[in-house]
């Protein structure tokens, strides 16, 4: 048999992507926890997920879901997360630990720390690992394997709670870092959430053309634009919580990354040969090295 299960209750408020991914890796595996508890919010995703069958028990109440639990994790889009601290804080285990897995980290200590009762641990993370699926179904046990998750403790965090969450994403396949929330914010707003904004604006921009066009554009979408359309084809309410709850970092990267692009088309218009070539040597380069480093 394998290792003992970290935790006797694990619960996870949000039964998507992310929430159903960890409950699929704990059912399966058996070392995260001996129960494992999952709240959601609508009759339907509560009726798919006991239907789905990933969770011990389903709680439609997350005040109700967190009672006993040693490890508590939520996994609704960063925007919800003040409301749902509210309703589950006077409800948390004392010595539990308190986790995420949102997209924003600075968000997550403004919205979670004011309630964080006496004795219960925030841990909070970020498993860099997803689909542009959502929902009860589209959850797999080995979404996290081989990928990073970030922590982003606090300071002062006890030091044996972070080595307990650590395991737990051990045991999802993960490899673990850990940085401030600061840091977080300003890597993932290049690395993640610029990209989703690009992807967003360029189908956007397409959708703009005249119907002769667009017809043409979806017609003849070759890789380029079909590797954009994917990326677009994300959650709504995630998405939109992830930028007004990244702002800062989201706007700094955009306007270096504007800078950058107007540079790049003056380049074109002048017919400067080797700034152009010297911006796609330089893709071709950063390509090369993530396959090489097996994240492509
Ligand atoms: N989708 C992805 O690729 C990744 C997402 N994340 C983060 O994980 C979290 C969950 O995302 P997914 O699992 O992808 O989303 P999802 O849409 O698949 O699941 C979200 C869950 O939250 C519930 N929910 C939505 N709004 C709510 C609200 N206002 N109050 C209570 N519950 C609510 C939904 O019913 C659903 O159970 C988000 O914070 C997101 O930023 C992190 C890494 C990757
Ligand atoms: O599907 C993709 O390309 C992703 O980028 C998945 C993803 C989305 C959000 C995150 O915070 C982390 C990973």
């Amino acid at each position: 048999m394998g290792a003992e299960p970290l935790f006797d209750r694990l619960c996870l408020i949000g039964a998507g992507l992310i929430g159903g991914s960890i409950a699929r890796r704990a059912r399966e595996t058996g070392a995260i926890a001996r129960e494992v508890v999952v709240s959601a919010r609508s009759a339907s995703t509560l009726a798919r997920v006991r239907e789905l069958g990933f969770a011990d028990r389903v709680e439609e109440d997350p005040a109700q879901a967190v009672e006993g639990a040693d490890c508590v994790i939520l996994c609704v889009p960063v925007g919800a997360y003040a409301g749902v601290m509210a309703q589950i804080a006077p409800h948390l285990k004392p010595g539990a630990i308190l986790s995420d897995v949102g997209s924003t980290k600075g968000s997550v200590l403004r919205d979670l720390q004011p309630l964080l009762p006496e004795g219960v641990h925030l841990v909070p993370a970020h498993p860099m690992a997803g689909t542009e699926f959502s929902g009860p179904d589209s959850g797999f046990s080995a979404l996290f394997e081989g990928r990073y998750t970030i922590l982003t403790p606090p300071e002062g965090t006890d030091p044996a709670a972070i080595a307990t969450l650590r395991e737990m994403w051990h045991r999802c396949g993960a490899m673990i870092e850990c940085m401030d929330a600061a840091t977080h914010d300003k890597v993932v707003a290049i690395v993640s959430h610029l990209p989703h904004l690009i992807a967003f604006t360029i189908c956007g921009t397409a959708d703009d053309l005249s119907e002769e066009t667009r017809e043409s554009v979806l017609k003849f979408a070759a890789s380029g634009f079909r590797d954009f359309t994917r990326i677009a084809g994300s959650d709504v309410a995630m998405w939109r919580d992830v930028f007004l709850n990244n702002r800062p970092a989201v706007l700094e990267m955009l306007a270096r990354f504007t800078e950058d692009a107007q540079a790049f088309g003056r380049a074109i218009r002048w017919g400067q040969e080797d700034f152009i070539v010297d911006r796609i040597e330089r893709g071709r380069k950063i390509r090369k090295e993530l396959i090489e480093h097996k994240q492509a």
